[in-house]
């Protein structure tokens, strides 16, 4: 088979990134917005040994798991955002279990994977939204169409304003006056900043000329507070008449029924500077506040994020936040004499999951790359009255291996490894020597093996590790079963409906 034939394909599976995949003569062919057990015509547009791509031509027969709901503007545009859109709710969480049962048996050669259900969005969530509307964080990157430069150096718009998403696997931008997924708040900000940038001739970025003023928006919503933070990546030091585009922002964000707290603006270097208002926004989690900077991570699915930090809470051998210690649950070593666990948390943001855990720690200690993020998981431990929280600043995989390194080698104290940088704490290094839970939650690329050496050093009883890449996490499994660390259970949790990505909880602990 060649490049332009066109195929008739049943859609059998679906790919990690959602599309569908169909065989033809020997082929595994991969179909763009396709459904298990559709029929489809299409042309092929890149043909390999084993696989090739297609462009869809026509559904012929339509699987009986399509959903009836109608796309959303964004969607109708050719954003490529939701890839599973297509597809019944029902069916999506079993693609994703599937594809993380899988990952599990492939790359961590894991034959029978312990794989508890995936935990889904119910239709009661969310005020009764369900999977739709989930989103806390929107990031719309904005543009003109292009800008031109006229004689005399005056930049014009070459188009109306986008304030959208990405057209699928491109950098151009898809204006999206609506999204199933964001919060009334950041479509409203959304139609402010377009509405303000046609009346005030604001330009877009262009990234051909890397000219024009307005690049990004982003909006984060705190759903249990209604407090908003507006965050704006423009290529200059200001917006012209930006007290006109604050009250827009501040109207629209009011009429949605939220409150506009905070305006930062943040330059192409990724320095934020408050523009109006506070510089966080608070949302709760738990019986627990928490301040979010700009640069800082937090959860974009609220109400997912307490489904799964409870089963964090469950596999560090805590029952549900409300009731006491279980202590047949809790690490061996500890259940003799009823001790508190000290609890590592590593890539820990704003510290959200270790304060959740805090009740039932002797101490936490969190390690996070992002200054801000530091500081504001510092202020939440405070904010929260929790006075067994401390935090470490810097790479997870340089900052551990210090403290690990100091068990491994203890009474050889002169042979200790030093970083010039780094000071390590004599009071924190006796903590992290006792440290019995490590709670790993990295970004999509996993841990870096060094980190993960340490907390083998350290001897932890059990990793409560928690992924948003089944083939990252699958990988690390391995790393650890390696080194005497068993995947005991795993559970999937969706905080991404509607589109291809997963979360993953897992325990390991020592064979
Ligand atoms: C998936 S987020 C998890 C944050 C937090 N545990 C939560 O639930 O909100 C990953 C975090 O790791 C941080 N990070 C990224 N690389 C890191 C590194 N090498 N060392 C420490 N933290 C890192 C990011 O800034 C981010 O806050």
């Amino acid at each position: 088979m060649e490049r332009g034939d066109i195929v008739t394909v049943q859609i059998e599976d679906m790919s990690s990134e959602g599309q569908g995949i169909g065989r033809a003569d020997g082929l595994v062919i991969f179909v763009p917005h396709t459904v298990v057990g559709d029929v489809a015509e299409v042309r092929l547009t890149k043909v390999k040994k084993r696989f090739a791509f297609s462009h869809l031509k026509e559904i012929l027969k339509p699987s009986e798991y399509r959903t009836d709901i109608e796309p959303c503007g964004g969607m109708a545009e050719g954003c490529g955002g939701c890839s599973f859109f297509p597809m019944e709710y029902g069916l999506q969480l079993e693609v994703k279990e599937k594809q993380i049962r899988e990952k599990l048996r492939r790359l961590a050669e894991i034959e029978e994977p312990p794989l508890e259900p995936i935990i889904g969005m119910e239709p009661e969530d969310n005020n009764g939204l369900g999977c739709f509307r989930y989103r806390n964080k929107a990031g719309f990157p904005v543009s003109t169409g292009g800008i031109i430069t006229r004689k005399g150096g005056i930049v014009e718009n070459l188009g109306v304003p986008a304030v959208g998403f990405y057209r699928a696997r491109s950098h151009e931008v898809v204006d999206a006056p609506e999204c199933y997924l964001q919060s009334g708040a950041a479509m409203a900000a959304a139609a402010a900043l377009r509405q303000f940038m046609i009346e005030d001739n604001i330009t877009g970025w262009d990234p051909k000329w890397e000219k024009g003023l307005m690049k990004q928006l982003i909006v984060k919503t705190g759903f249990r507070t209604g407090e908003v933070m507006v965050i704006l990546t423009i290529n200059g030091k200001g917006i012209p008449n930006m007290q006109k585009l604050a009250e827009m922002l501040d109207d629209a964000v009011y009429e949605a029924g939220y409150s506009l707290e905070s305006i930062v603006l943040r330059n192409l270097k990724g320095e934020d500077t408050v523009a109006a208002g506070k510089n966080v926004i608070r949302d709760q989690i738990g019986d627990l506040t928490f301040e979010i900077s700009p640069a800082s991570f937090y959860q974009v699915n609220p109400v997912q994020t307490e489904r799964l930090y409870d089963k964090v809470r469950e596999y560090c051998g805590f029952s549900a936040k409300a009731d006491a210690c279980d202590p047949s649950a809790m690490p061996e070593a500890l259940q003799e004499n009823g001790e508190k666990p000290v609890i590592l948390d590593l890539y820990c943001g704003v510290g959200t999951i270790g304060l959740y855990c805090a009740d039932e720690a002797e101490q936490i200690i969190g390690i996070e790359i992002v200054k801000d993020a530091v500081l504001d998981a510092n202020r939440n431990a405070v904010v929260n009255g929790i006075v067994n929280a401390r935090y470490i600043c810097g790479k997870a995989e340089e900052i551990l291996p210090l403290y690990a390194g100091q068990k491994k080698d203890s009474g050889r104290t002169a042979n200790l490894k030093e970083d010039a940088s780094v000071k390590t704490d004599p009071n924190l290094a006796e903590a992290i020597s006792r440290a019995s839970i490590a709670i790993l939650d990295p970004p999509r690329a996993g841990c870096r093996p060094e980190l993960l050496e340490a907390v083998i050093d350290l001897g932890v009883e059990r990793i409560v590790y928690v992924s948003c890449d089944p083939a990252t996490l699958a990988r690390d499994i391995k790393f650890l079963g390696e080194h005497g660390y068993d995947l005991q259970e795993a559970t999937p949790v969706d905080m991404f409906p509607h589109t291809a990505e997963v979360e993953t909880v897992a325990l390991l602990s020592q064979l």
